[in-house]
């Protein structure tokens, strides 16, 4: 399984490049997959209740969801896995809220690493004015929370299994020229 994970703020445009990506992959005669985190409604519906003000609970509870996601996504015998956030949406989110890096790297420690992680780098009011998910989202909280969580993937995207990709360019650029990167690294 060659895993590729797609990160970046919420609204940055991971959703629309991975299914994309999928949709060529699948063109060229591979089996590939879409899949996103958080995985299962159970613990999805859990992270819900606890309503955004339990950093260490928020931490177990992604962490344990891509537990049951990874075992999902090994079983699926697809070529390529693509999966619309990982584990460096854990870390660059709970330790914006102020956990450690290190204990959520430990709690992920586990799971198989991608041999790629796409992250869209975008402004926070770019991507909120995409969005346009009214008075759930759009709120100074929010985009003070999402200000810090970039800082956090910019900091992560130093390791070279990264790609960082300007997510303010139009859509079908970002796709040509991560579809074009992926496919230099493919088997
Ligand atoms: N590069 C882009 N430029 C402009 N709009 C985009 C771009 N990428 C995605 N969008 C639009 O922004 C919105 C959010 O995209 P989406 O893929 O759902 O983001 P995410 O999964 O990161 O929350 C969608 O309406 C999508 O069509
Ligand atoms: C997977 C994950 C998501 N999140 C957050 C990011 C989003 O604000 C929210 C829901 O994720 P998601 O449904 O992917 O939102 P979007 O498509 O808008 O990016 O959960 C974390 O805080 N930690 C995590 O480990």
């Amino acid at each position: 399984m060659f895993l590729v994970s797609i990160e970046g703020i919420d609204g940055s445009g991971k959703t629309t490049l991975a299914l994309k990506l999928v949709e060529r992959l699948q063109k060229t005669g591979r089996r590939s997959l879409y899949t996103k985190e958080p995985f299962t409604p159970e613990l999805t519906g859990m992270i819900e209740r606890l309503g955004w003000n339990d950093p260490v609970a928020l931490t177990l509870l992604f962490s344990a969801d891509r537990r049951i996601h990874v075992k999902w996504m090994e079983e699926q015998n697809a070529e390529v896995v693509i999966t619309d956030r990982y584990v460096h949406s854990t870390i660059a989110y709970q330790s914006a809220m102020g956990i450690e890096k290190e204990w959520i790297a430990l709690v992920n420690s586990k799971f198989p690493q991608p041999q790629l992680t796409v992250l869209l780098d975008v402004d926070p009011n770019v991507a909120v004015s995409r969005i346009k998910k009214g008075d759930i989202f759009d709120f100074p909280e929010k985009r003070r929370l999402l200000e810090k969580v970039r800082e956090k993937y910019l900091e992560l995207a130093r390791g070279d299994t990264f790609l960082v990709v300007d997510a303010n360019r139009p859509i079908e650029e970002i796709q040509e020229r991560v579809f074009t990167y992926l496919l230099e690294r493919l088997p």
